[in-house]
């Protein structure tokens, strides 16, 4: 059963004027060593959870606007905003968010008569409409979006046709260009930059370009998201980005190891605003984590979790819940757009390798049957640029696995589409997500103000590889961990309890005069 829109009658949630008012009994269990033995504890704490309802006019600035995934999620907003459908040689194709989990993906919210009723994920709470989006941006090269769409070569003719009036006024604003963070072969794109390399100025260019975006579109909140191409990792260095006292300092000073990433990351939280991180290197540096926690603003990433990566952690996942010990993942990919240019380069494909590799080890660290402590599956991730293919990623993964009485077992998959129409879902997702986050605040134990979630947004965990934690909180990469965390919390706002799946109503025996009352119901 489906329905679009549902409401939740407890006492437990309260639907008032500007928001919506739930109680939650949090279970968990916390374990303990007694006459050493670990003895499970269960427990279960009440948490108070307030959404505001109204939901803002939300502005998207995306550093990176006229690349492949920049160009890809502005011409589908504007697609599904306008209506515009368009022919393809297998007939009429309509627009959509498949792949947004927020617009695309149902939550069973209970049963009906026995049977599970679904409704979409963004009904749970008030949400941004993406087709409502204003979106903005910067770039190194000066292609304005129709440009940049024809460039990409993602969407077929007949759509960039009819696009291309929409996108052609859309112009990126000039941004921040240091040589060193990029491969050398981007140099040819860089004809829209900030002149100088006084760090400083270019820090207040980005704070001004987001306050005239908010202002100039009478915006209630902006998010700004990277989505530039792929960054050396910056070097961690005392007195220069450990603290967020010596980052402003050494933009000041035009330190050359502070990035364009982070100074864009710098901007967004000094103007109170999220800052999303959708590729792999290390853009919040120890002093940019923690000016984002002193500012209380949002931050998120690291590198969108498109495909490979998704289904590499969904099949690991699977192996080793299975009991399955995986002995080696090759991860095969070659690709023909900027992005894979920018990536042949060692420096960047460095960044890139780590956020594909570390995506099993939470998942191989559960299981100690299988790994001994510090054993893990040969995991070799490779990526070759090929031209002709653009967008359209050839994925190709060998999984290996140890199976009953020394069997071997080997998974192959082949995964082909285009990277960005992977990507760019997910952009729309961490916006929704990211926004809905600053709208929702708790108070548990002896609190007795709500207060916002801390800053470091790991709940955005499922659309990213290397998901980026408070200090000290575990990494979670399983999927579907990170999903029923997104729609669990969704349904703790609702004072709806987790998903359990145990159905013990169908599990009563007949012969019970309980199971007849409660089949009678
Ligand atoms: N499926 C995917 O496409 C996918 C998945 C995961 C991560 N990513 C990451 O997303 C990012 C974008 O991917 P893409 O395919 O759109 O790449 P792209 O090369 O097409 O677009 C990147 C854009 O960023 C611009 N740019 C580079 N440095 C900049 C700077 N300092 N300021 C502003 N703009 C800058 C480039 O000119 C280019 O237009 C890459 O880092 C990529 O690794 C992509
Ligand atoms: O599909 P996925 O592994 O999540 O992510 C993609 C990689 O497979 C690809 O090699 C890389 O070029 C893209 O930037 C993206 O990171």
């Amino acid at each position: 059963m489906f329905v679009e829109t549902f409401k939740v009658n407890s006492s437990k949630c309260q639907y008032g004027p500007d928001s919506i008012d739930s109680q939650y009994e949090y279970q968990g269990v916390e374990t303990e060593v007694v006459n050493g033995e670990l003895v499970a504890v269960p427990y279960s704490r009440t948490w108070h959870l307030r959404t505001d309802t109204k939901v803002p006019k939300l502005g998207l600035m995306l550093v990176g606007w006229c690349g492949n995934n920049g160009s890809t999620v502005t011409g589908a907003v504007l697609a599904n905003r306008e209506g515009i459908t368009w022919r393809t040689k297998d007939g009429i194709r309509h627009p959509n968010y498949y792949g947004s989990i927020v617009m695309s993906s149902t939550v069973c919210v209970g049963q009906f008569r026995g049977e599970d009723v679904f409704a979409p994920m963004h009904s749970m709470l008030p949400m941004v409409n993406p087709n409502d989006l204003v979106i903005d941006g910067w770039d190194i090269n000066d292609a304005n979006l129709a440009e940049g769409m024809c460039r990409a070569r993602v969407f077929e003719y007949d759509l960039q046709r009819q696009l291309e009036g929409h996108m052609a006024h859309l112009k990126p604003r000039p941004s921040v260009y240091y040589p060193d963070f990029i491969a050398a072969n981007q140099e040819s794109r860089a004809n829209n930059v900030l002149p100088g390399n006084d760090k400083q100025a270019h820090l207040d260019q980005i704070r001004a370009d987001i306050r005239d975006f908010k202002a100039k579109n009478e915006l209630d909140k902006v998010i700004v998201l990277w989505t530039a191409n792929t960054e050396r990792y910056s070097d961690i260095i005392e007195g220069v980005n450990d603290t967020p006292e010596n980052l402003l300092r050494a933009i000041e000073g035009s330190h050359p190891e502070v990035s364009p990433s982070t100074l864009f990351a710098v901007a967004s939280i000094l103007e109170g605003c999220p800052y999303i991180n959708g590729s792999p290197q290390n853009t919040f540096v120890p002093g940019c984590m923690e000016l984002a926690i002193q500012n209380n603003v949002f931050i998120g990433g690291d590198d969108f979790k498109s495909g490979q990566t998704k289904f590499k952690s969904v099949l690991a996942d699977f192996l080793v819940q299975a009991g399955l010990k995986p002995t080696a993942i090759v991860s095969y990919n070659h690709l023909g757009n900027n992005d894979g240019k920018n990536l042949s380069a060692p420096s960047q494909f460095r960044s890139k390798e780590i956020s594909k590799s570390t995506v099993v080890d939470d998942i191989v660290k559960s299981n100690q049957i299988l790994f001994k402590p510090g054993e893990h599956p040969d995991h070799v991730v490779v990526i070759k640029y090929v031209p002709a293919v653009a967008d359209s990623k050839r994925a190709m993964d060998e999984y290996t696995s140890e199976i009953f009485m020394g069997g071997t077992n080997t998974i192959v998959a082949h995964n082909t589409c285009e990277d960005s129409l992977l990507a760019s879902p997910l952009i729309i997702d961490l916006a929704l997500l990211g926004e809905l986050a600053t709208r929702i605040t708790y108070k548990t134990g002896t609190m007795t103000e709500y207060d916002s979630f801390h800053p470091v947004l790991s709940l955005l965990s499922y659309m990213l590889k290397a998901p980026v934690v408070p200090p000290n909180a575990p990494v979670v990469n399983a999927l579907y961990k990170q999903r029923y965390c997104i729609e669990n919390l969704l349904r703790a706002c609702l004072s709806l309890p987790p998903e359990n799946n145990m159905r013990l109503e169908h599990r009563l025996n007949p012969r019970s005069e309980e199971a007849a009352r409660q089949i009678s119901k």
